[in-house]
């Protein structure tokens, strides 16, 4: 699979690491930075993962930032994307088996390399399991759905 990842510089090494490993499990990777540990705002690159998933240019993404939350947060604002914050496998499981998630996030600061790399396999070894979820799922992205939660807010 071709999978896109980008972090913040609180989870530069965790991203290096996932990278060798995406690499090392066959899939190519593309990685959207940053390349150091300057500090940068996670909402500039969860807007470039959410954009090369929601384009087609990769099929899944990996978001990390310190706690996961707020790279998650910034990929979710992008209509194409389903980001699920995981810091467990089974988590990660059904991030694909219900909700058809495209992209996996996770904090650098709470969950360590062994485990966030169980979370990635698992994450990329699932699938959608459809059925009853499918139209939930196709929900979130309804545009009649998304102008009743504009005109509520
Ligand atoms: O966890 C994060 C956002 O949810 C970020 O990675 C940052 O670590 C967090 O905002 C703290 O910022 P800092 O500049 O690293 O102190």
């Amino acid at each position: 699979m071709k999978i896109a990842i980008a972090s913040d510089h609180a989870a530069v090494d965790l991203k290096d690491e996932l990278v060798r490993d995406l690499q090392e499990w066959g899939h190519e990777v593309m990685d959207l930075g940053p390349n150091g540990i300057e500090r940068v705002d996670y909402p500039d690159y969860g807007y470039k993962l959410a954009t090369a998933v929601s384009s087609g240019k990769a099929d899944r993404g990996v978001a990390l930032c310190g706690s996961g939350i707020g790279i998650s947060i910034a990929v979710n604002r992008h209509p194409g994307a389903r980001c699920a914050l995981v810091s467990e496998p089974y988590s990660a499981a059904l991030a694909r088996e219900h909700n058809d998630a495209n992209v996996i996030a996770m904090g650098a600061r709470l969950t360590g390399a062994d485990m966030a790399r169980s979370c990635l396999k698992t994450f990329l070894e699932c699938e959608f399991a459809g059925g009853r979820h499918a139209g939930r799922v196709a929900k979130l992205s309804e545009p009649s759905f998304i102008k009743i939660l504009q005109e509520d807010a």
